[in-house]
């Protein structure tokens, strides 16, 4: 029996930083069309949470939970990476058969596995620049505000778009995501594995020549790489450069998940980087040397 859900009401999978920010985004959008937070045990937990929002102010938004009589229409997956495949997994007899999944991480690779995996999903692509970290279970961080991006692997603006919920809270679409997506790869992969090896901040990373000239050795194999793959990236450093200065204080993300002990993303990174160096048959032993190197202390 399905429960009284609405056409295009969207199921957010993964209730973290991320998940709770757009939550709140769409719950003020309209709340009359809540969206639906699914959780890892599919068992809602808590009933409101605790936004503070970047000028300080709290507010209290509830929460609906994801019930097992759901059919999931419409999915936004914000688990990190490594969690993306496994989530969709459990709900994929919950979710229709031509459902519109939107997966928001970082990273690249579990995107193709998704897509072959479930090829009858209509699967998007996003990136964001949105700062958020959890405080508690259910209170979260607003931290900077930043754009959200979506496209897809054809490139073509589906129908619903033009009457998306996801428009009204400022998502924009992107043609050629995929090109975002690997500048995104790239720039992690020279900036996040060494915040590890040097347990430093993003600017900290130009203080020193060692450090430096391993960040030009990431770039340069990555720039081989991904111009065999069709996405060359011009000045890839300078990139990174200005990157690294514009988050100078900033703890990278995967230095944040290895002080917690937590997994890292650098797989779906660095892992990327070396899966398509394989894939071209083009050498990468500065990305092998640090993923080692990082391997004897995070989780990779
Ligand atoms: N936070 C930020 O400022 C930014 C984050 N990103 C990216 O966004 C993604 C999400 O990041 P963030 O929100 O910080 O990460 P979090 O770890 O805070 O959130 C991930 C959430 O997903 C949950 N989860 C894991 N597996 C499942 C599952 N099978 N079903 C449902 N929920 C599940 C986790 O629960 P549990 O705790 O049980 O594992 C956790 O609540 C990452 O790829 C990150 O790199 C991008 C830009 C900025
Ligand atoms: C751009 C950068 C490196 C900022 O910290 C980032 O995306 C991350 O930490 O994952």
């Amino acid at each position: 029996m399905q429960t009284s859900l609405q056409d295009h009401q969207w199921h957010i999978a993964g209730p973290g930083a991320i998940g709770l920010l757009i939550h709140s985004f769409l719950y003020k959008a309209n709340p009359d069309l809540p969206p639906i937070l699914v959780n890892r045990s599919l068992q809602g937990t808590f009933t409101t949470y605790n936004l503070t929002n970047c000028d300080q102010k709290i507010e209290t938004l509830p929460v609906q939970w994801f019930e097992k009589q759901h059919h999931i229409s419409h999915l936004i997956v914000t688990t990190k990476s490594h969690q993306v495949i496994d989530c969709i997994k459990a709900l994929s007899s919950y979710l229709q058969p031509d459902a519109t999944i939107l997966l928001l991480h970082n990273g690249l690779g579990v995107q193709q596995q998704a897509i072959d995996t479930w090829p009858d999903f209509h699967f998007y692509l996003g990136t964001t620049t949105e700062g958020a970290w959890k405080q508690a279970d259910n209170i979260v961080v607003h931290a900077g505000t930043g754009d959200t991006r979506l496209g897809n692997f054809t490139n073509k603006q589906p129908q619903w778009w033009l009457q998306s919920e996801l428009r009204d809270i400022g998502f924009m679409w992107q043609d050629n995501i995929l090109a975002q997506l690997h500048l995104k790869v790239a720039i992690n992969a020279a900036i996040n594995p060494l915040t590890i090896l040097f347990e430093c901040q993003n600017g900290q990373l130009l203080a020193s020549p060692d450090r430096l000239s391993l960040m030009r050795a990431l770039c340069e194999e990555t720039y081989l790489v991904l111009t065999a793959e069709g996405y060359p990236i011009t000045d890839l450093v300078s990139k990174v450069t200005q990157i690294a200065e514009r988050t100078s204080a900033n703890y990278s993300s995967s230095y944040q998940d290895w002080a917690n002990q937590r997994k890292t993303e650098l797989f779906s990174m660095n892992g990327y980087i070396q899966t398509l160096g394989k894939k071209h048959n083009i050498k990468t032993p500065t990305h092998d040397k640090v993923m080692a190197e990082v391997a004897k202390k995070a989780i990779l």
